[in-house]
């Protein structure tokens, strides 16, 4: 059973003035999360993710639909009861949200205190989680005098504290640099690894979602319009807008301007070979195109790698006689996908 399952779930804003109109923040999405994974939610900005995750904590109430979150129908729920369920969600925010005039100590202890969770026992939490995100120096520290780094790694810490079942990560990594950004994410995933803590990351960076998450939604204008692994997702995009993500981390197949250009450069006949999943071997079909006698020029593309498992695209230029290029495409045929372009 999914830890999180959205069944035709919509949320609409009612209109802010007398001359504006209702906003359909999320519109009939279903979505299942499954207990382990790390779920990345992406889009441009606008296109709903913050809400997603605001009905998921319940910090807003759905318009229509099903919310399930660990079994429990969630919005029927009375407050009481959602206060609790807020317990065994935590979350991170972009600006980390840490209260700057409390210790890093501090910080991290606010969410045991109001749980009720005895003196001795917070105290032992608090240590382990100090030691687990590498801040133990760092406890007496107030939130200024940190890197945004640790800051985030404070607030991971206190998203920790009650021991939650779903972490929700809102774009969590969007206002720290390239290094500390990746440095944050291998701290999520260990989260996840070692916890077994459910992840929900809400990001418009497709790196992000290409380092960590083991599946991703693609949500336009209120709509998830693509789901999947994230390996299926980068190699085989579906929709325009997963196409677009997609080509911001992965040199795919070159767009018609971009055609023109290489056209105008390159001789001969334009091909792409697309390889899946590290099953063939370039080197093969190279072979066979020497064999052959083609002459080939690699003008397009990439070789790339998500998290272990290889696909690409690569255009060549292809010289040589009709028939001798067309005998050797047939053979390549066998291994890889080839698109002549015309
Ligand atoms: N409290 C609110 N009242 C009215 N409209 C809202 C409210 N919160 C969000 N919206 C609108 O709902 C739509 C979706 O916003 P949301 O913040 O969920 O998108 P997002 O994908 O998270 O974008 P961003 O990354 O910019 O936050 C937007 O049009 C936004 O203006």
């Amino acid at each position: 059973m999914p830890i999180v399952a959205l069944r035709d779930v919509s949320k609409t804003y009612p209109a802010r003035g007398r001359n504006e109109k209702e906003v359909r923040a999320i519109q009939s999405v279903d979505l299942d999360i499954e207990a382990g994974e790390i779920y990345g939610i992406i889009g441009y900005s606008g296109a709903g993710k913050s809400t997603l995750v605001r009905l998921v904590n319940a910090l807003e109430r759905a318009t229509s639909g099903s919310i399930q979150v660990n079994g429990t129908e969630i919005t029927t729920l009375p407050e009481r009861e959602l206060r609790k369920l807020r317990l065994g969600i935590g979350m991170i925010f972009q600006q980390f949200n840490l209260f700057n005039s409390k210790t890093v100590w501090k910080n991290i202890e606010y969410p045991l205190e109001v749980a009720g969770v005895p003196v001795a026992e917070r105290n032992a939490r608090i240590s382990d989680l100090l030691h687990f995100v590498g801040l133990a120096d760092k406890a007496g520290n107030y939130p200024d005098q940190l890197s945004g780094g640790q800051k985030q790694r404070v607030g991971i810490a206190r998203a920790l504290a009650t021991s939650p079942s779903i972490l929700l990560a809102d774009e969590a990594t969007s206002a720290l640099d390239p290094e500390t950004t990746l440095e944050v994410l291998a701290l999520l995933k260990r989260v996840n690894e070692e916890f077994g803590t459910t992840i929900i990351v809400i990001t418009h960076e497709m790196d992000v979602i290409k380092t960590i998450a083991h599946k991703v939604a693609v949500m336009e204008q209120g709509r998830v319009i693509e789901t999947g692994t994230v390996f299926d997702v980068f190699s085989d995009p579906q929709t325009p807008a997963s196409k677009r993500f997609v080509s911001t981390v992965v040199r795919a197949v070159p767009e018609a301007d971009e055609l023109a250009v290489l056209r105008a450069k390159h001789p001969g006949r334009i091909v792409t070979l697309s390889f899946a999943d590290g099953n063939v071997s370039q080197a093969a079909v190279f072979l066979e195109f020497g064999r052959k006698g083609v002459g080939f020029e690699l003008i397009y593309g990439g070789i790339n790698d998500v998290q272990g498992r290889t696909f690409g695209h690569l255009t060549l230029a292809l010289t040589g006689e009709d028939s001798t290029i067309d005998a050797a495409l047939e053979i390549v045929r066998n291994s890889v996908v080839v698109t002549e372009v015309k």
